[in-house]
């Protein structure tokens, strides 16, 4: 009997894999069916089959959806409509920092600077991206991490606004997300060399924006941070930095715990604040707080609430009256702006 589903974008590596592991291996995993949706189908596979090795009465299906792609997340919408009658959960995890430009000198200068814990919490001054464009002409960083996922969002509504129930949309943010980074005159951060910082504090803003909309509908959208986390997308950051050395490193980076308790590290302690959220009523927490997964210099794992960064009132203002306006903004073309409204 499925008594909850799940579903997880991302799930077939890193934090998202690390997340199913964990529902699957708590002690409400009876009648839990979990979703995995994938772009890469045989990765896909290799997650299901590494997670029903260990849980092997476990339910997990898998769903081909890439996040950049108006089509792939229009079909797997329509597949969810026919496959289930509700989703509990979604995790909107999937993400990528494609280009990533270490910036060596800033990192020395803020070695010894007062920003250094800053520095190692956030990333911030030391990387920026360079984005491309998707076959639908959206900036790439924007399309994976955001539009995709709220494209979702809308379509699966049948799915998450039942009267009488509740779902969750629970997105995996970052602390790489700056309010100074995202700009309503440049929504896809196109001219901009920090479309990751920008597209993550978009999903914070859209989350409250959902929140204010969507509330009454008994759905409730939450936003997490999972901390610095060894993952191939962190590996992606010095490409020529091998991963043993990462492994070499490892102490000097447990250390760091001691100032700043972000560095979660694996993939297990960044799912912390998703975990959590999964055991919460989602009436009782606060919409405009991020949950952050941290790790103690024990190596204690906590999910911790903190504020999302102050937005302006004209920014929050054009994401929360209506979600509408901020996706017409971003389908200037006739064509896929009369299909995104059809939707609306
Ligand atoms: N690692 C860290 O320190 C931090 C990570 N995060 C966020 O955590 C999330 C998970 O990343 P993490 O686990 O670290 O990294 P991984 O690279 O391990 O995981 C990213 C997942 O997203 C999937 N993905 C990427 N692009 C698409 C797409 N177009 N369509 C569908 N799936 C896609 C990847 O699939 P595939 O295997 O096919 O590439 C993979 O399963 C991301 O949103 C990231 O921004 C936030 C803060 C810190
Ligand atoms: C070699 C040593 C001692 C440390 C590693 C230095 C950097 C590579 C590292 C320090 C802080 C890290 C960090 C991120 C990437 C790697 C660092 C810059 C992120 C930007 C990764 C993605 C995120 O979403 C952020 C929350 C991370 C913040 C910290």
């Amino acid at each position: 009997m499925i008594n909850k589903v799940v579903l997880v974008t991302g799930a077939n590596s890193g934090i998202g894999l690390a997340l199913c592991e964990r529902l699957l291996g708590s002690q409400d995993a009876e009648g839990l069916h979990l979703c995995l949706a994938c772009r890469n189908m045989r990765r896909a596979h290799a997650a299901r089959s590494a997670l029903l090795g260990a849980h092997p009465a476990a339910q997990v299906t898998l769903l081909q959806m890439d996040t950049s792609s108006i089509s792939s997340v229009l079909s797997a919408a329509r597949e969810l409509q026919l496959r289930f009658n509700r989703l509990d959960y979604v995790y909107l995890n999937a993400g990528i920092m494609p280009n990533p430009q270490f910036d060596l000198k800033a990192f020395f200068r803020g070695l010894f600077s007062s920003s250094v814990i800053t520095m190692f919490a956030t990333g911030e001054g030391i990387l920026t991206q360079k984005d491309g464009v998707t076959p639908d002409g959206l900036q790439e960083v924007f399309a994976t991490n955001l539009f995709g996922h709220f494209l979702l969002v809308r379509e699966l509504e049948p799915l998450i606004c039942q009267p009488g129930q509740t779902s969750q949309l629970i997105w995996t943010s970052s602390s790489n997300a700056r309010r100074s980074a995202f700009s309503v005159e440049d929504v896809q951060h196109r001219k901009g060399s920090e479309p990751y910082s920008s597209s993550k504090y978009a999903s914070d803003l859209l989350s409250l924006a959902i929140n204010t909309r969507y509330n009454k509908l008994g759905l409730y959208s939450s936003v997490i941070c999972p901390g610095f986390v060894m993952t191939n997308l962190t590996y992606g950051i010095l490409p020529s930095f091998p991963a043993f050395l990462w492994t070499l490193l490892m102490p000097l980076l447990w250390l760091i715990r001691v100032f700043t308790n972000t560095f979660t590290l694996t993939p297990y302690n960044g799912a912390e604040a998703l975990v959590w959220l999964f055991n919460q009523k989602p009436e009782r927490l606060d919409p405009r707080a991020k949950y952050h997964s941290l790790t103690s210099v024990l190596g204690h794992s906590y999910t911790q609430p903190r504020q999302v960064s102050p937005i302006t009132l004209s920014t929050f203002r054009c994401a929360s009256n209506d979600v509408a306006p901020f996706f017409l903004i971003l389908f200037p073309d006739g064509c896929r702006l009369g299909h995104v409204t059809g939707a609306l």
